[in-house]
């Protein structure tokens, strides 16, 4: 591994990686790094840069790697970022150096055995059997979406669509962050978009194929504020992108590839949850032996019946901290992209202001409220069964798990925030059926600019030209400022 260097800014730079090795890079968001391969071929996360063209990189870590023997050669240089000048805790310096470290190879070999049954499903439509169903678990900062990232690029480079699934809420994944979200991967990945993903259908015109995801609303960026929230909205999200994978024989065959946050054996029923929702087959284990051991024996009746296999690559170890202020700004700029565009394609959203009275507004519950509210219900109440762990309640029965309808929507409660417009129209008498709303679809995303007390009006920047119509309100956890 060659020693760190910071650079003096602006001086262009060239870089020879060699076969099999990465360039890695650290661009903090008060510089804009222009990239440009040279000669040979260079990749980011399995995405082939095209040569001669400069990319332009801000608030990234990442790696360039060299696939083939002729190496490749770039070249880079950076400028200041004036959209993020006063960012803090930041120096402007780049961080680089070339690794002979690195996962991709195993990334590669794990590619091409996934080929294999994806061969196998194209022959055998009849059946309807599926492309492999990849499930990427392990520890924080383990390369887990890196890894993501590969295979589905190398399935795509493959001609494959693979169904990209992120069931990681902190990060937007062609959508905002608290989402969750099932995605069919046509094309290459717009390495440039704010978390090198692509962004959003509301994006507007891009050379990429405009990527719309299944959505399923979480509003929480962190798993643990409402597991049993968490844990609904993936199971239906499961459902439909299963059924999406029986409609769409291009999806079928490409199968599935799901990230997800850290999750060790203490969320095994987290894991558990996901493998059956969506029919995972294999799991794939970045660096952590012990929990490869104890999934092994988990489901081990799965794998004896060869219905699933759990395998381990090595942990990705260029990074092994992230600032939180990091993750904040990427969840800002994925935000503020997914309304205003970005460098390349700007956007209008419209702003509307609605009556806040003529709506019922609900927000996502986080689990401690739901037990705080349940120690004030009177014994024998039904919720009172259900934290005792007795008879448990039907689940869609009891909304309050999920939602809190806000009797006194404001500006404390509201302001700054992601609302989701549900397509459940409010209902006459005002009382919302909680299955319908658990499992209502989503019209779209807004964001609260401001909130009129007084006047109880809504300022909301919605991106569409269609007015919000007067459905039932769901206020997330996700707050963003312009
Ligand atoms: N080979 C690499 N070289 C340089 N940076 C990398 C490399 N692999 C991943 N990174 C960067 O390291 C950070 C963590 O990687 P990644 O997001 O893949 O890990 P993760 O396990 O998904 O993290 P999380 O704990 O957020 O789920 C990201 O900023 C990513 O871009």
């Amino acid at each position: 591994m060659s020693v760190p260097s910071y650079l003096d800014q602006n001086a262009p730079t060239e870089i020879s990686i060699p076969h099999g090795a990465e360039w890695r890079f650290e661009v903090p968001y008060k510089t804009i790094m222009t990239l440009t391969v040279k000669d040979g071929v260079g990749e980011i996360f399995g995405t082939e840069l095209p040569n001669d063209v400069a990319l332009r990189l801000t608030g990234r870590k990442g790696a360039v790697y060299a696939p083939l023997s002729s190496g490749c050669r770039l070249q880079f240089e950076t400028h200041p970022n004036r959209d993020n000048i006063n960012t803090s805790n930041e120096d402007e310096l780049v961080h680089q150096y070339v690794s002979t470290d690195t996962v991709v190879p195993q990334l590669a070999n794990l590619s091409f055995a996934l080929e294999v049954v994806r061969l196998q499903a194209a022959a055998d439509r009849l059946r309807q059997k599926t492309g492999p169903k990849v499930l990427i678990v392990g520890n924080s900062l383990a390369g887990k979406t890196a890894a993501a990232k590969t295979l589905v690029s190398y399935a795509a480079k493959m001609e494959r669509v693979p169904v990209l699934v992120n069931l990681d809420p902190k990060e937007g994944v062609f959508s905002l962050p608290g989402l969750l979200t099932a995605t069919a991967v046509r094309d290459f990945l717009d390495v440039e978009s704010v978390n090198g993903w692509g962004g959003s259908p509301t994006t507007g015109a891009t050379p990429h194929i405009p990527k719309q995801p299944l959505v399923r609303s979480y509003g929480f960026v962190g798993v643990s504020e409402n597991v049993e929230l968490y844990k609904y909205q993936l199971e239906q999200l499961g459902r439909a992108t299963l059924a999406r994978l029986k409609d769409d024989d291009d999806a079928r065959v490409g199968g599935l590839v799901v990230d997800t946050p850290p999750l060790t054996m203490k969320d095994i029923d987290v894991i558990e949850t996901i493998v059956l929702s969506f029919s995972i087959d294999l799991i794939v284990v970045a660096g952590n032996d012990r929990l490869v051991v104890d999934l092994g024996r988990k489901f081990e009746l799965q794998i004896s019946q060869n219905a699933l296999a759990v395998v381990k690559i090595s942990r990705c170890n260029a990074v092994t901290e992230i600032e939180e202020s990091f993750v904040r700004k990427c969840q800002e700029d994925t935000i503020r992209e997914y309304f205003n565009g970005n460098f390349r394609t700007r956007l209008s959203p419209l702003k509307f202001d609605v009556d806040m009275k003529t709506y019922v507004i609900y927000k996502v519950a986080r689990l401690l409220d739901y037990t705080s509210q349940m120690a004030f219900l009177p014994s024998g109440d039904s919720y009172t069964a259900d934290v005792e762990g007795e008879e448990a309640p039907q689940k869609e029965e009891s909304l309050e798990k999920y939602f809190v309808k806000l009797d006194d929507p404001n500006s404390s409660n509201l302001e700054n925030s992601i609302i989701v417009i549900t397509l459940v129209p409010v209902p006459a008498n005002g009382v919302v059926l909680p299955l319908e709303l658990l499992d209502s679809s989503v019209l779209g995303y807004a964001h609260v600019l401001k909130v009129d007390d007084a006047k109880q009006k809504m300022s909301m920047l919605f991106p569409s030209s269609n007015n919000i119509p007067r459905h039932v309100l769901i206020a997330t956890d996700i707050g963003y400022m312009e």
